[in-house]
């Protein structure tokens, strides 16, 4: 009841109340003792009790929702008050309850901006947790008050008990003085005089007494320490979830203050609205301003002609005034002219009257004159004076006749002058009447005017505040719409707040879950990528295998011959007749009909005249794709001039030959390759007269050295060659279009200085495995050697004479090499011409050398085709000889010509067959059995394939 009385009261601060409860209780629990009656305060309120006052908070008390009201809906300032830090308990614990949540909201909703909502819902918020803690609060104190209630109880049976044991313990109790009733607080009331009024009990009552009392007085002491743990348990417990409530209400204050000022700030489109409205008032409020100023100056406007009236009205009096004053005068001047005039009548008439009587006495005068004449000189006299009279009257009637002349003309004077200012007058009245007319008039249009702006400016203010009436009920009425979504937001908030709290463990669920998917899926996936990377290097393997096993089958050095076609001169001239003929049923034969002998030649390929260049390059595409993987290879043309050595390699601009082929069938090769990351570097070298060139280089005509590597690797490296490294299929025709270009400005006649130089494009292979780590490098060289015609029979001189030396040197020292590899000889001359020491790495080891041999088919060019024709056999025969005896059974040159021989045939300057002769007599190895390769030689070639396998790296 106190609570609610403290609700009635003040209509604030439940919590208030609350405090006050406690402290009361706390009050009472400090000052009484056991056994006092219960204080009626609250700390004696039953948990019954408590709870209905905190059914009386949940529901709202009536004020509080006033005062709710009242603070919510004036403005954010309101708010403010709401939410400062000052009265943070009471304003939050003085909410309304949540049963008038929703008008709260709504007039929140109406009084402030919709972006308040979420505002609303913070304080929604907050007025739930101020419940919850003031539920805990209810809970805990009402506990408190069962315990104490119970204590209370207990002290209560205690004291019963011990008076009861008292009462027993005496003496007939009819007989002793009634004892002294226990206060209520259980403390001992002593007599007057201090000392205890049983004086005469026996010394047992005096122990029993003694003992109850110190029994009561342990009690009493239990009872404090209780009180006290009760009072330590209540504020660790309560007062800390108390404070951390309030803490979080702080920050929750905090974050609300916030918001409401960002509501506040200029950005918000309400605050842009209202600054539109009130610029709009104060936009009217000022030309209601001009207009009241307007009306003033013509109020002004009014007095200064009003006042200019009465001047006038008062001129006008004054010239009334003086009119009547002048008039006056006249009057006057008239009256005395008249009196004068009068006078002056009377006098002349009385001089007349006297004249007349003189006049009518003439005769007497006449007589008296002659009667003075006559009769007396006093006659005389007298009428001396009397005719001084008569002159003197006559005078002044003259003056008075002439003073009534000028006030006659005074008279008309004035009278003009009257005439005038009467006529003025009228002028001004007239005018006074216009001006005044003109001034009710001006006047009437001004109060019209006015009545008409005033009216204007109410209507429009009427309209607009129409309009702006009609906007607030539409906010009103969308603030009402609004309402249900809100409460929809609100319950989908909850609904997110607790997905959103729910989250995390759904989330760690699913990460769980998604990590051991992930996990099972990547050791999935890992251990098929290591069976198929295991699978995929024993493919690579076994297709490196399969590739090296045909390229031994085929040979580590092959020998392919190629016709060049007869030219349409030839055929013109009479020595246009082959001499060549071709096996139909082996491409690897080849007829050579010379002066009625026919020889037989057995190479690795023989290409008919009409074989393309791509038929030629389908053959040697194997050799150069195994640069990829590692190996070394050289391809080389060899024979006479103008046999098709340089159509073969370089070919013509619409065909090209083997160099840009094997060039571009790298690069889509590499490209087509993921897993490896190639790079394809490319030289060009031209060796003239044992003279290196760089054709890629800025300036060609520097001669270039061989060295060796000084990193120890045994490599050899060319100082100041270039290398180009190609990306793209326009870099490939770029390289070839420089290289040709230096190779044409390097001399007068290209032609003539390319079958005298040998030229070599030298394609480097590196690649890296990003699977395996693997590295390889291969190098591919095309050379396009010179022309091995004889000196003889070209009659070469001089210069001529010395390219054709080096020629047959570089020549023979490339057969000599080929020859000491096959033998293996235990040296290899390699540094014997620049060509094969450029060469070594591509012709040492467990490279792959491809030989073709260009042949004319031409009777004329026999001598040249045969002995390039006989190199090439027994350089293929160096190969095979340990093993094949087939082809060496089935050639008709089985003796077939040496060096020697060749030169029995032709004349002795044939250059090449030195390496031959030394090759065959080198030993039993080098005889001409072409046999096909038995199982032992392909295990051999497959071991020493392993033991030689050179860039592979792991
Ligand atoms: N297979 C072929 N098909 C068509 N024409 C060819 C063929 N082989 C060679 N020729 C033509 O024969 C001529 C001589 O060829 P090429 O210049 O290639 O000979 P070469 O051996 O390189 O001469 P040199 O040693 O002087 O450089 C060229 O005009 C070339 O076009």
């Amino acid at each position: 009841r106190e609570v609610e009385t403290s609700w009635g009261a003040s209509g604030s601060v439940g919590k208030k109340s609350h405090k006050v409860c406690r402290r009361r209780g706390r009050g009472g629990d400090d000052s009484r003792r056991p056994g006092q009656p219960v204080p009626r305060s609250c700390t004696l309120l039953s948990p019954a009790a408590m709870f209905s006052t905190r059914k009386t908070w949940d529901l709202g008390h009536a004020p509080c929702l006033e005062l709710w009201k009242k603070d919510i809906s004036l403005d954010a300032s309101s708010l403010d008050f709401l939410m400062s830090d000052g009265e943070d308990d009471a304003s939050f614990l003085s909410l309304p309850s949540l049963s008038h949540r929703p008008s709260l909201s709504a007039e929140l909703s109406e009084t402030s901006a919709p972006s308040q909502q979420l505002l609303i819902q913070r304080v929604t918020w907050c007025w739930t947790a101020a419940n919850t803690l003031q539920d805990k609060v209810c809970e805990f104190q009402a506990r408190l008050r069962s315990e104490e209630v119970s204590r209370h109880l207990l002290l209560q049976q205690l004291q019963q008990q011990s008076a009861r044991e008292k009462t027993s313990v005496r003496e007939p109790p009819e007989e002793r003085p009634q004892p002294p009733q226990p206060p209520p607080n259980g403390v001992r009331v002593l007599p007057p005089g201090g000392k205890p009024s049983d004086c005469s009990r026996s010394p047992e009552e005096e122990q029993l007494v003694t003992r109850l009392q110190r029994k009561v007085e342990e009690l009493e002491e239990k009872l404090v320490d209780q009180t006290q743990e009760v009072e330590r348990l209540r504020s660790e417990l309560g007062a800390t979830d108390l404070e951390k409530q309030l803490e979080l209400l702080v920050v929750e204050n905090q974050r609300l203050k916030q918001e409401l000022n960002s509501c506040r700030s200029p950005h918000c489109t309400h605050s842009q609205d209202a600054e539109s409205l009130r610029r709009e008032v104060s936009r009217w409020e000022s030309q209601a301003r001009q207009r009241e100023r307007r009306l003033a100056e013509l109020e002004r406007e009014l007095l200064e002609k009003s006042s200019r009236v009465e001047s006038l009205h008062r001129q006008l009096e004054e010239s009334t005034r003086q009119l009547e004053e002048s008039t006056r005068l006249q009057e006057e001047a008239r009256t005395r002219q008249q009196d004068a005039e009068q006078e002056l009548c009377v006098r002349l008439q009385e001089c007349e009257e006297e004249l007349s009587r003189q006049a009518a006495s003439p005769p007497r005068v006449q007589v008296v004159t002659q009667t003075v004449e006559v009769e007396s000189p006093e006659s005389q006299r007298a009428l001396l004076e009397l005719q001084k009279k008569s002159f003197g009257l006559q005078e002044q009637l003259g003056l008075q006749r002439a003073l009534l002349r000028e006030l006659e003309t005074q008279l008309h004077q004035s009278q003009r002058t009257c005439a005038q200012l009467r006529t003025q007058i009228m002028v001004y009245e007239g005018e006074m009447e216009r001006a005044q007319g003109q001034l009710e008039v001006e006047m009437q249009n001004l109060e019209e005017e006015k009545n008409r702006v005033i009216e204007e400016a109410f209507v429009r203010a009427e309209s607009e505040m129409k309009a702006v009436h009609e906007n607030l009920a539409g906010v009103r009425m969308n603030l009402l719409s609004l309402h249900p979504a809100l409460r929809t937001l609100t319950s989908d908030y909850n609904c997110l707040k607790r997905q959103v709290q729910e989250f995390p463990f759904m989330l760690e669920k699913a990460i769980s879950e998604a990590k051991q998917e992930i996990c099972q899926v990547i050791s999935d996936v890992s251990g098929t990528n290591e069976e198929l990377l295991r699978k995929y290097k024993r493919e690579m393997n076994l297709r490196k295998k399969c590739h090296n096993e045909l390229v031994r089958l085929k040979g580590n050095i092959r020998v392919f011959c190629r016709v060049r076609p007869v030219s349409q001169e030839e055929q013109d001239s009479a020595d246009s007749k082959t001499m060549l003929s071709f096996d139909s049923e082996d491409d690897a034969v080849l007829y050579l009909c010379n002066k009625g002998k026919t020889m037989t030649f057995d190479l690795d390929k023989v290409f008919a005249p009409h074989a393309t260049q791509e038929e030629v390059f389908q053959e040697v595409q194997s050799l150069v794709t195994s640069c990829i993987d590692g190996f070394n290879v050289c391809i080389f043309a060899y024979g006479q001039t103008g046999s098709g050595k340089t159509f073969t390699m370089e070919g013509v601009l619409d065909n090209p030959g083997i160099n840009q082929r094997a060039l571009r069938l790298l690069f889509s090769e590499v490209t087509d390759k993921l897993d490896w990351d190639y790079k394809i570097s490319v030289s060009m070298v031209e060796i003239y007269n044992e003279m290196l060139r760089n054709l890629l280089g800025e300036n060609p005509s520097d001669k270039l050295d061989i060295k060796l590597n000084p990193d120890g690797s045994g490599q050899l490296y060319v100082p100041g060659l270039t290398e180009f490294t190609v990306q793209s299929p326009e870099d490939i025709n770029r390289v070839f279009e420089l290289g040709h270009m230096n190779r044409a400005t390097a001399c007068t006649n290209l032609n003539e200085h390319s079958s005298r130089s040998h030229a070599l494009l030298i394609i480097t292979v590196t690649g890296f495995n990003i699977a395996t780590g693997n590295r390889t490098q291969g190098k591919l060289n095309l050379v396009d050697l010179a022309g091995s015609e004889r000196i003889g029979k070209s009659g070469a001189e001089g210069s001529r004479l010395r390219e054709a030396q080096c020629i047959n040197k570089s020549l023979s020292a490339l057969g000599d090499v080929i020859n000491a590899l096959r033998g293996k000889h235990s040296h290899v001359p390699f540094r014997n011409s620049r060509l094969t020491y450029l060469l070594q790495d591509s012709l040492n080891g467990d490279s792959k050398t491809l030989m073709m041999v260009q042949v004319s088919p031409l009777p004329g060019n026999a001598s040249e085709s045969v002995c390039s024709l006989k190199f090439a056999q027994r350089v293929r025969s160096v190969e095979f000889s340990a093993s094949s005896s087939r082809k060496h059974e089935n050639s008709s040159t089985s003796s077939s010509p040496t060096h020697d021989s060749v030169e029995l045939d032709s004349p002795p300057v044939t250059p090449v067959p030195l390496p031959i002769s030394r090759a065959s007599s080198a030993g039993s190895s080098l005889s001409f059995s072409s046999s096909s390769r038995t199982p032992s030689s392909r295990r051999r070639s497959q071991s020493q394939l392993s033991a030689g396998r050179l860039k592979m790296t792991a």
